[in-house]
């Protein structure tokens, strides 16, 4: 059932925004400009915010404002120590991106990660019902996931039926979304009280990512795949999602980065592959899309429209809310 649009109390205009993420100097700065054309070229009507970690330089931050981006300095968030070998070393200062929950000057927002591209106007999610926690669900199919269970028996989430969770082990784990890309409401007591909850939960292998699966699993709804397609569904679960009816693409796959992007890995060869990085490539180097240059109208589908278009995946066993 696709859930009801919110309605914004009489008068008052709920703001909102998307926001992502920049940590150090390297390159995902180009993802994050890449990721503010885009969402200009899809008209979307809100702003990105940039929580940026100290360490991202003066000519980065004067870039992200060129570009139109609202930059908001964050304190990293580490982790508490442990022994942990997160499936990328570098997943440590992922943790950080939980300080988005203190921008409580916006009601509702949409995170999305800076290796992320939005292709078309997804504007109606922050129609979603408030009080939940929407994300898309994840694979485990690919080898980043070699460590855990549910990869060693072959099993997975997207597709329950191929490889049954055997009874020995328990009941099957509980519905898993990509932190990539969520629908979120910022809120300062939910902010203290996940900061609490970071300092006394063991780190794990997916990092942030399993520790907000585990503190939002009663709220978390699933909504379609082709809101946060990470690219190993391409050729992990293609039937689970039309690929012309792809909104947002995640470049979360080894090699796969299209600022990076060499071909040289494993599927970097794949024709769909090949086009998702030069519609990335095509969006970042269109200068009639950048910021100085941009000026359009807004256009934004209605929640229910676009749901039943994205063909809303069946929210099988999907924690109910009520
Ligand atoms: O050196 C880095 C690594 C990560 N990130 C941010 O952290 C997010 C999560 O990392 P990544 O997307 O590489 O993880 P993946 O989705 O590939 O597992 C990135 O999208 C960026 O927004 C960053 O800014 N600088
Ligand atoms: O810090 C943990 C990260 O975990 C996630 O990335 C993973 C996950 O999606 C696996 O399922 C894929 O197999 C893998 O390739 C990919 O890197 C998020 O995309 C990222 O934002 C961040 O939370
Ligand atoms: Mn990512």
């Amino acid at each position: 059932m696709a859930p009801e649009a919110a309605t914004a109390t009489k008068n008052v205009v709920p703001k909102r925004a998307y926001v992502t993420f920049l940590a150090g100097n390297g390159d995902y700065i180009k993802g994050v400009v890449g990721l503010a054309k885009g969402l200009r070229k899809a008209k979307s009507a809100y702003p990105l915010v940039v929580a940026i970690l100290p360490d991202v330089p003066q000519e980065h931050r004067r870039i992200l404002e060129s570009q139109g981006c609202i930059v908001r300095e964050i304190v990293p968030l580490s982790p508490p120590e442990s022994q942990t070998n997160f499936a990328m070393a570098y997943y440590v200062i992922n943790y950080s991106k939980l300080r988005i929950w203190e921008f409580v000057e916006y009601d509702k927002m949409i995170y999305l990660d800076g290796d992320i591209q939005v292709f078309d106007n997804i504007d109606h999610l922050f129609d979603l019902s408030n009080g939940y926690f929407y994300a898309v669900m994840d694979c485990f199919c690919e080898n980043t996931w070699l460590n855990s269970p549910q990869h060693n028996i072959g099993y997975c989430q997207q597709c329950p039926e191929r490889v049954q969770w055997p009874a020995e082990m328990g009941s099957p784990p509980p519905l898993y979304f990509n932190a990539g890309m969520f629908v979120y409401e910022p809120n300062i007591s939910t902010y203290h009280d996940l900061l609490e909850a970071v300092q006394s939960t063991p780190p794990t292998f997916f990092a942030e990512q399993d520790f907000l699966n585990m503190y939002f699993k009663d709220i978390f709804k699933p909504i379609p795949p082709i809101y946060n397609l990470v690219l190993a569904m391409l050729w992990r679960h293609p039937e689970k999602f039309d690929f012309e009816k792809i909104k947002v693409a995640h470049y979360c796959a080894a090699g796969s980065k299209p600022w990076r992007y060499t071909g040289e890995e494993q599927n970097m060869q794949r024709e769909d592959i090949k086009m998702l990085v030069k519609k990335w490539w095509d969006i970042y180097e269109d200068e009639s899309l950048d910021y100085k240059n941009f000026s359009s109208k807004v256009i934004a589908q209605p929640l229910f429209e676009a749901l039943s278009e994205a063909a809303v995946v069946e929210e099988k066993n999907a924690p109910s809310a009520a």
